[in-house]
């Protein structure tokens, strides 16, 4: 699958390299952009009253000069509004020489109800805000609500950040081509884009390869085969042993919503830690789960002689304090040689080391040290990484990737848009998301999630990304109603099918 997601730097990039190792020229791509642009709008729209195409004076709007006149040889009745004349000699200029069409000025554009507009103004070369015409054009088409088909991006979007510059037109589809753009995944892009359609305009894959690109679409085929499989000779404690910790009797709950995404992740076992005030309130709620107290270092230390715990869960109702920076500051320093695979730090836990990240950061960052996975939403985003997170010019990727980066962890940046950042570089944007997850607890199934396959072995990158996917996956199929204490239950199904598709899989009962 093509995953990777290019910058508009890097598409122009591997644009260059494509055309100097042929066999086809600027002119060719672009004509064989226009014509896959024209064919989805053959096919979605053939009863279009009148088609605008509104082309700029870039190569997005060569782009749009085939597309017109296509669309016209078809026999639509086309309107062709042009912004800025190419370039003498560019690609643009070549294609609206072959273009015979009527120019008209944007300036003067004006459409009608049951017409059709295709923006060809600005793609990945969009280099300030939209604004005098161009604006002017996209609130008419919005006033009419016009269906928009964008070419490569909606004009105003981003490709880098999916944030709007000055305005942007609202696409029902966005062919973009070789491959997808950050802007197309994160916010407001990915809404403004409708649906995305990935052309194949004839660059070779190689080419893309040649580029190392370390940024995808978040998919099962970025780590299916690392997903972990039983072996039939294991026992519970092979499976990956989860410690989830407790907050106080009045707030036990979150903990046993990540313990339970834990066991059905697949760890064989799973133990809630709690303190010494909460045992009655937990030990009332659970009943495959298994409960420890824990309620200090010592605590701690007696758990981690016996069977401990391969991954630990810290954060969800635990309250915020020294005690969640000791107990996570001790669990990173005690690390690999005790067969800890990993830490996630989620919801308090992120929030205690606000005044002191960099002992976090370090901790996670020595050699020994199991891997850190936070799991901030914006705001705990903003607690741990506020230089990162006031920093107008980064997009949401940038800053994942920067945070991960400084605290050597691999970071989970929830919200709509979730980006999931490994310290080496490596990022995925997830887009399977729905509204219905935003649901009190779901965060602290998600953490659970990453715990109970990081406690099997699974690698952290891998391992946040598969829970990030399966948590969307499980709550899109459940349907609006969800609430945290289905999700577990609801993680059954989407496993299963994973497990079906992976290499290793063995028939199932
Ligand atoms: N050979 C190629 O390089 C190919 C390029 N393709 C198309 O080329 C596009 C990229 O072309 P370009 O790099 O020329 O970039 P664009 O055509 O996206 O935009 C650049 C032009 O628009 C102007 N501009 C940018 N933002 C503006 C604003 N807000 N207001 C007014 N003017 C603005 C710039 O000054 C420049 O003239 C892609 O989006 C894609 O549609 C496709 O044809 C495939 C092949
Ligand atoms: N609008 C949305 N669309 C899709 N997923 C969302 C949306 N809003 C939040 N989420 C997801 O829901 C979960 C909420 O987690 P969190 O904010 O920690 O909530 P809680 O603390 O109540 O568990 C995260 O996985 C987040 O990515
Ligand atoms: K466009």
């Amino acid at each position: 699958m093509r995953l990777e997601l290019l910058s508009p730097m890097e598409m122009a990039a591997v644009d260059r390299r494509a055309i100097a190792d042929g066999p086809f020229d600027g002119l060719a791509l672009m004509r064989r952009a226009g014509t896959l642009v024209a064919a989805e709008v053959l096919v979605r729209y053939p009863g279009a009253a009148k088609v605008h195409v509104l082309a700029g004076p870039g190569n997005n709007g060569g782009d749009g000069y085939v597309i017109a006149g296509l669309l016209a040889e078809s026999g639509f009745a086309v309107s062709l509004w042009t912004s800025g004349m190419p370039r003498p000699g560019s690609d643009a200029a070549l294609a609206a020489a072959q273009c015979r069409l009527e120019r008209l000025s944007l300036l003067e554009f004006t459409a009608g109800p049951d017409e059709l507009v295709v923006d060809a103004l600005y793609g990945s070369g969009l280099s300030r805000p939209v604004d005098g015409d161009a604006a002017r054009a996209i609130a008419l088409v919005e006033s009419l609500d016009l269906p928009v088909v964008a070419v490569d991006l909606p004009s105003g979007v981003s490709g880098d950040s999916g944030q709007v510059s000055g305005s942007a037109f609202r696409a029902a589809v966005t062919v973009t081509f070789a491959r997808k753009k950050p802007g197309h995944l994160l916010l407001p892009g990915r809404e403004l884009c409708g649906e995305v359609v990935l052309a194949d305009i004839g660059i070779d894959d190689a080419v893309i390869g040649e580029m190392n690109i370390r940024i995808f679409e978040n998919d099962p085929a970025l780590w299916r085969t690392a997903l972990p499989v039983a072996q039939v000779d294991t026992h519970k404690y092979r499976r990956g042993h989860v410690g989830a910790f407790s907050g106080g009797p009045s707030s036990t709950g979150a903990a046993r919503l990540s313990a339970l995404a834990a066991a059905r992740a697949g760890a064989g076992a799973v133990t809630v830690l709690s303190p010494a005030n909460a045992m009655q309130v937990n030990a009332a709620h659970l009943t495959s789960i298994m409960l420890r107290k824990v309620s200090d270092a010592h605590d701690l230390a007696k758990v981690q002689a016996n069977h401990p715990p391969s991954a630990f869960v810290l954060g969800p109702g635990f309250g915020i304090g020294e005690k969640a920076r000791a107990f996570a500051l001790d669990i990173l320093g005690d690390g690999r040689s005790n067969g800890v695979e990993g830490l996630v730090l989620d919801a308090d836990g992120i929030t205690s080391f606000r005044d002191e990240p960099s002992t976090l950061f370090a901790a996670a960052g020595l050699e020994a040290a199991p891997a850190l996975v936070l799991t901030p939403h914006e705001g705990e985003f903003g607690r741990l990484f506020p230089d990162i997170a006031g920093d107008e010019t980064l997009s949401k990727l940038d800053k994942a990737r920067r945070a991960a980066s400084l605290s050597h962890g691999t970071v989970i940046y929830k919200g709509a848009d979730t980006v999931i950042a490994s310290p080496e570089g490596r990022a995925a944007i997830n887009a399977n998301g729905v509204p219905w997850l935003a649901t009190a607890g779901s965060g602290d199934v998600l953490a659970g999630i990453v715990a109970g396959l990081l406690a099997q072995g699974m690698p952290a990158f891998e391992a946040a990304c598969a829970a990030v996917w399966m948590h969307a996956e499980a709550a899109r199929r459940f349907r609006p109603g969800l609430i945290a204490d289905d999700l577990p239950a609801a993680l059954v199904p989407v496993l299963h099918e994973l497990r079906g598709q992976h290499p290793k899989a063995r028939p199932q009962g």
